[in-house]
């Protein structure tokens, strides 16, 4: 993006399992209203969406699966990744950077459409509010960047805009990636070398 012939490097950063712990939250309300049920370690979890897993381990898990993230107020308590939002104030900062989360809501979206606004209110600051995209085609989305965990980012426009960098999570740590880079963290700074190393691409 140009502004005064200044190039932007556009970044989109996803929400659920990038910046807010999707996987451990459900893991632990899980086990607090099914407390009889057999569940999925974070370590062994192997596939996107957690009730596939579950299906497969019993028949009719998922909807119970389904009944853990489709409660009010799940979207809205979900914890922080470690220096997740530290990570994304900073790059905002970034000299010729600028930043927007990009989230899917659930197709049940009651609750998680509004309650993102709220994590994002809560957890980035009000401005940030400016800079939420709520979308179920994320590639209807420009931007130079997509960190997402999602390893398979699909929709109506093909190729995206964007490049993708897949966050690691324990749903995709597994998989090996022949196209697209990797960012495993939010603590150990990769992210910036990253983001310098795009810069200068475009
Ligand atoms: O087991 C799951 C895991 C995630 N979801 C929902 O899918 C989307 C993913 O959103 P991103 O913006 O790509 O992170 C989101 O609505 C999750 O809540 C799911 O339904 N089941
Ligand atoms: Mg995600």
């Amino acid at each position: 993006m140009t502004h005064f012939g200044i190039k932007k490097l556009l970044v989109l950063v996803d929400l659920d399992q990038t910046l807010a712990d999707f996987e451990g939250h459900f893991l632990e309300k899980y086990k607090e209203k099914y407390p009889g049920e057999p569940y999925i370690e974070l370590k062994d979890r192997e596939t996107f969406y957690i009730g596939d897993q579950y299906e497969q381990m019993e028949e009719g898990l998922s909807k119970k699966v389904k009944t853990i993230y489709t409660t009010e107020g799940f979207f809205r308590d979900l914890p922080p990744l470690e220096g997740a939002c530290k990570a994304v104030l900073e790059m905002e900062e970034m000299d010729g950077v600028e930043v927007f989360i990009c989230s899917s809501p659930l197709f049940q979206y009651k609750y998680s459409s509004k309650e993102k606004y709220e994590w994002v209110e809560h957890h980035l600051g009000k401005n940030w509010i400016n800079k939420l995209i709520l979308t179920r085609d994320k590639t209807m989305v420009t931007g130079n960047i997509l960190i997402d965990d999602k390893v398979k980012v699909t929709g109506a426009v093909h190729p995206p805009a964007w490049t993708h960098i897949v966050f690691t999570a324990c749903h995709n740590k597994h998989i090996r990636l022949r196209d697209k880079k990797r960012l495993d963290n939010w603590t150990d700074g990769s992210w910036r070398a990253l983001i310098e190393d795009f810069k200068k691409r475009i």
